[in-house]
Order: structure tokens, then C-alpha cells, then sequence
């Protein structure tokens, strides 16, 4: 364990602003002094960054005795790539602009990554677990920032702790590293998703979408690595008015692609250049993809050093139940928000519309009567 205690302090440069990529730039304007803090004052006395890293020595609090509150000599998130000159703007078609730990309930948790693009106006996500998997475009060292700036926006290695002046110079608990387990080396679990807010938030049952979202997550934390690229895709692309109309014509008795061509639009409308970039800013080149859609795959190839080595099936839950002769002892949960499973007609219409006309690779259980 090694506390590493800062105060946010004047970098040489003679002031200072920090950098907002894409179309906002937000500068702030600080004093333009060398002797004075060129960040803004932290509410608390100070920040506590627990490094998970032994071999990266850190200085101890005790060790930094020139002033109560000790000052920090070096950053400890070093830069892979040369700072950005100043004006420069990000390169490439998504870059990161802010990261937070997300603890979840069972104890493990995941940094969600948020990143603009050059594409559309959405933000797009990336639930990152394990602590090996960094964004080069988060990390990259901006013009003239301070630490605080990369502390805000998730630049760093480690756990943020907030601490009070009491509590300077003990130790403290390490931040749990079980996320950061024994199978880092194992090519990374990733799952490029797109929201549905229907499935997701609103407990429907004419989708697996929410069932495949958390089944990755629990891949991912049992695996203590892995990446989930949510991407802003409502209803394959069409948007969730469209999609709530499409269902309108389902409940006429079209399919999920007919519904779409009813609208005039694509029964796909959904593009990866984004998800290829996220994964690219996150050094994926080699994944184990989890998908049924051979569609996600070829795009994900295409023009791009991503190859997907694995292909991991997403077995719906009930129809692994049916194949199984288990149907019947299949629960589905009410209500339940973690390891929600979906079960009925109307599922299993839905993706045997998939398997049969959008080139789904699952099998459609045997035993099953629609
Ligand atoms: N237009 C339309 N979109 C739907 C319908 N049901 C679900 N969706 C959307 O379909 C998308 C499902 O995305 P994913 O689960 O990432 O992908 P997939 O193509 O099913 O491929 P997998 O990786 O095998 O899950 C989401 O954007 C949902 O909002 C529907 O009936 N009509």
C-alpha cells in the first residue's frame, strides 16, 4: 500500500488552462504567477491516490517533510505520448474526455470512460474493467495542465482517496486490485453494445438487450478484465421514437426488420468506425468479441489492426433453459435490475427474426414452439 499524498502545485509553464477536446474549448484563466497554486483549491486538505502498482515507488508521507501538507514532485501517470502542443487539436475519429471508478454493489468495480467523436454528437461509452486497459487519449498530456486537471478527468493510475488532515501520514487501506487479477494476460472479453432503453431501463421483454449487457458485465468482473463499448445506438441506429413506432407495426404482426423497411429506414442502421476507434484508444488489437451478429464482426475488421480471435456466443438465458429441457425451472426475477433475464413468445419471435434474416449464429432450440 502506498499513500501518495499531493497538494496541486504550479507546473513551470507561467499559467495555465485546461483543455477541452471536440468543438468546446473551455479556458480557464488562472493567476499568472509561479509562486502561487495554479489549480483550484481542493474542498478537502488533500487527495490520496492509493497506486496498485508496487513496483512503482511513490513517496511516502512521512518521507515529505518540508511542509505540513506535502507537495508532490512527480505525477504518477507518465505519459505515453508526446504532450499536445498548444491549440493542437485530438487526432482521430473518438478521443476520452473524462474517466471515474464505478463501484457496483457486489464489491468489484469498472472505470466508465466517455468519449466524443468526430462522427456524431453522441456520447459514447466505455465500461472498462481491470486496471491494465488505459486510454491514450486520456492520459496524453495537455497543454500547459495541471495535476488537478488530470485528476479531474481521470489521468491517473490507482484509487483516488479523499482524506482528512487528521489522517495524514497513516496508512491507509489499498484500494482492492481484485479487478486487476491473475488473467490480465488473457486477450481482453469485449462487448460492443448499443442502448436500449427499452430493454436496458424498461424491463422490456421483447429483447434480450439488457440480459446480454449485464451477462458481459459478469463475464467481464469474473475475468477482472474486459470492456464494454456502449454505443449510443438506439434501436440499431433509427433512435427510440422510431423504434417505438417499429414496435407499433410488430404488434400488427411485421417483424423487427419489416417494421423498420415500413418506416423507410435501414433494418440496420448502426456503423462501428467509432467502436474500431474506442478500441484503438484503449490499445485493443486482439479481442475476444461477444456478439451473435457477424455483421459486428466484419465491421469491427474492416480497415482496421482490431482482429476479434474469439467469437463468444451470447445464448439467450431461455433458450439455454429450453435446449436444456429446463424451461420450466427457468425463473425470470420481477423486477430485477442486476442479472435480469427475459423469457416469452415475444422474445423468442424476436430473435428468431434475427437468427433468420439478420444472420444471428445462435441456434434455435430444437424443442421450441413458437
Ligand atoms: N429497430 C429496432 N431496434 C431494436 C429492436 N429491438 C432491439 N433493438 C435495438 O437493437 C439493438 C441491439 O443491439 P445489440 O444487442 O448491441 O446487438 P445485436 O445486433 O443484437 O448483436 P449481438 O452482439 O449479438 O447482441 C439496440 O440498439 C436495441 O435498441 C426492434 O425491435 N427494432
Amino acid at each position: 500500500m502506498n499513500p501518495f499524498f499531493f497538494r496541486s502545485h504550479a507546473h513551470a509553464h507561467s499559467h495555465s488552462h485546461s483543455r477541452h477536446h471536440g468543438s468546446k474549448h473551455a479556458h480557464h484563466a488562472y493567476p499568472d504567477t509561479s509562486d502561487s497554486l495554479q489549480t483550484p483549491v481542493p474542498r478537502r486538505p488533500s487527495i490520496q491516490i492509493d497506486n496498485p502498482s508496487p513496483s512503482k515507488p511513490v513517496p511516502m508521507a512521512s518521507s515529505l517533510s518540508t511542509s505540513a501538507v506535502p507537495t508532490i514532485v512527480s505525477y504518477n501517470t507518465p505519459p505515453a505520448t508526446p504532450p499536445l502542443a498548444k491549440d493542437e487539436e485530438p487526432t482521430g475519429i473518438a478521443w476520452c474526455t473524462a474517466r471515474a471508478r464505478i463501484p457496483t454493489p457486489d464489491g468489484s468495480e469498472y472505470f466508465l470512460h466517455i468519449y466524443e467523436n468526430s462522427k456524431d454528437k453522441k456520447e459514447h461509452l466505455a465500461f472498462v474493467f481491470g486496471d491494465a486497459i488505459r486510454s491514450k487519449s486520456l492520459d496524453k498530456v495537455r497543454w500547459n495542465e495541471t495535476e488537478m486537471d488530470r485528476i479531474k478527468r481521470g489521468a491517473y493510475t490507482g484509487r483516488l482517496r479523499n482524506t482528512d488532515s487528521s489522517s495524514l501520514g497513516t496508512e491507509f487501506t489499498t484500494a482492492s486490485t481484485e479487478t486487476t487479477g491473475s488473467t490480465a494476460s488473457l486477450i481482453p472479453l469485449v462487448r460492443i453494445h448499443s442502448e436500449c432503453f427499452t430493454g436496458e431501463i424498461g424491463h422490456s421483454a421483447r429483447c434480450d438487450c439488457g440480459e446480454q449487457l449485464d451477462e458481459a458485465i459478469r463475464l467481464m468482473k469474473a475475468e477482472g478484465s474486459g470492456v464494454v463499448v456502449y454505443l449510443r445506438q438506439e434501436g440499431r441506429g433509427i433512435g427510440l421514437a422510431e423504434k417505438l413506432r417499429a414496435y407499433n407495426l410488430q404488434d400488427l404482426g411485421y417483424d423487427t426488420v419489416m417494421a423498420n423497411l415500413m418506416l423507410d429506414r435501414g433494418a440496420d442502421e448502426r456503423t462501428y468506425d467509432v467502436a474500431q476507434a474506442i478500441l484503438e484508444d484503449l490499445g485493443l488489437n486482439q479481442i475476444r468479441l461477444l456478439t451473435n451478429n457477424p455483421d459486428k464482426i466484419e465491421q469491427i475488421e474492416k480497415d482496421s489492426q482490431i482482429r476479434v480471435v474469439e467469437r463468444v456466443p451470447m445464448m439467450p438465458k431461455s433458450w439455454e433453459a429450453i435446449e436444456l429441457g429446463r424451461e420450466m425451472e427457468f425463473e425470470v426475477k420481477e423486477g430485477a435490475v442486476e442479472n435480469k433475464v427475459v423469457k416469452g413468445k415475444e422474445l423468442d419471435r424476436y430473435l428468431k427474426v434475427k437468427v433468420e434474416r439478420m444472420r444471428h449464429m445462435i441456434s434455435i432450440p430444437s424443442n421450441m414452439s413458437i
